[in-house]
């Protein structure tokens, strides 16, 4: 069975998600030459454009291979593109195209990805709750949200609650963090889990006085506190702070997610199946976290595809955490594009266990919402934030 066709989509509506790149999927179609079909996702930021061209250029490099070598195709445009390990647009088209690989050969063996990769550690995967306070500003929006969160059944939230501070804080925005945070500590109650969403965005002195402030409010674990690539930042945070870091959601490579397990910059490990390298780059960082004793939770924040092929890993791998979930707080075209999809109930989702992915994509969505790529606007609140949340009290 070979590849005989890669088709990128950008799918997207008037329907506002909670964040900007939660009303946006790009989703990539792989045909095979006996006419099979399979579905993945690349991430869409604010370069939905050129991660649209990343797609048809990695394409050149995969069509006519066979789809069962998912391994030997990797390595191969491993080996032609050379900057792979240095281009985010490139480690999410060859992602995409590696998870669409994956289905189809769960497909065309009638199984499940987590059958083939050695099958259900777990029958259900916990998940936290990403994406439920848009518009939240004050401390009593913050509490009336993550009440409601939990009354869906979840057992975990993430929330980011510094405003438009950026690098650095003031004793300003440390007393509104820690009053939304404390708001919300007292609305879910001592044993519901609540994770702090830093964004990568502060200096590590402010990363540090934040995590002083936040500590007595016991979050399960502060993530990305410092700038992605600032490795000095996270091992002065690590020196001085005594919470837990979870990052990984911006790793590209392998070898990148060795230099900071190594160091022990992170305790928790957040890869995202859709720009780390697909399910074979995302197994792989599984294993290397678990021989670090580092548990994982992916990153999954952009749409349904991401979505199930995340929770098929999530059930096979023994040292997973939690799921990131942002599933209730869609757009509602992005649920309905998975025909049978996954609800959250009881703080889990039950793992699929159709072929491939487990979900079948419903083909009439993507023909209805498909739109050209074009450049995005670039507005004060940047895409990375869960919307309407930059506003002072
Ligand atoms: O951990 C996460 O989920 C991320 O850092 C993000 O991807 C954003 O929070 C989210 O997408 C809202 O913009
Ligand atoms: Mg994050």
């Amino acid at each position: 069975m070979k590849i005989q066709e890669i088709t990128p989509f950008v799918l997207s509506s008037k329907e506002r998600g909670s964040a900007t790149w939660a009303s946006t999927m790009i989703v990539v179609k792989v045909t095979t030459s006996d006419g099979m079909i399979g579905y993945g996702e690349a991430v869409p930021t604010l370069r939905v454009k050129p991660v649209f061209s990343a797609i048809q250029q990695v394409s050149k490099g995969y069509l006519g291979k066979e789809v069962e070598r998912v391994e030997r195709n990797y390595h191969e445009w491993y080996k032609q593109d050379f900057y792979l390990s240095r281009s985010f647009e490139s480690a999410t088209a060859t992602s995409a195209i590696d998870i669409a690989l994956w289905d189809l050969v769960g497909k065309e063996l009638g199984a499940p990805i987590h059958r083939l990769l050695g099958g259900k550690f777990r029958d259900h995967v916990p998940v936290y709750a990403n994406g439920w306070y848009k518009d939240c500003v004050t401390p009593e929006d913050f509490a009336r949200e993550a009440k409601n969160v939990v009354k869906r059944g979840y057992r975990a939230m993430k929330f980011d609650p510094f405003g438009p501070y950026y690098d650095w804080i003031d004793e300003h925005g440390l007393r509104q963090a820690e009053e939304r945070v404390k708001a919300v500590r007292e609305a879910v109650g001592e044993e519901v889990e609540i994770l702090i969403e830093h964004h990568g965005r502060f200096n590590a002195n402010s990363a540090i006085e934040i995590a002083k402030r936040l500590e007595k409010y016991r979050p399960l674990f502060a993530e990305e506190p410092v700038h992605h690539e600032d490795l000095e930042g996270y091992r002065k945070y690590k020196r001085h702070s005594n919470l837990r870091v979870a990052m990984g959601e911006r790793l590209v490579s392998l070898k990148e997610t060795l230099v900071y397990l190594r160091e022990g910059l992170v305790d928790i490990l957040q890869p995202d199946l859709t720009n780390i390298g697909g399910v074979t780059v995302a197994r792989k960082v599984a294993s290397l976290a678990e021989a670090f004793d580092v548990e994982v939770a992916f990153h999954n924040a952009f749409g349904s595809i991401q979505n199930a092929v995340s929770i098929q890993l999530a059930s096979v791998i023994p040292n997973l955490l939690l799921l990131e979930n942002f599933y209730d707080w869609f757009p509602q075209w992005k649920r309905d594009l998975v025909n049978n999809g996954t609800p959250v109930e009881m703080g889990r989702v039950k793992v699929p266990d159709g072929p491939g992915i487990g979900v079948e994509v419903n083909e009439r969505i993507l023909e209805e919402l498909k739109t050209d790529p074009v450049a995005l606007e670039v507005v004060e609140e940047p895409v990375w934030v869960v919307g309407g949340t930059w506003k002072n009290y």
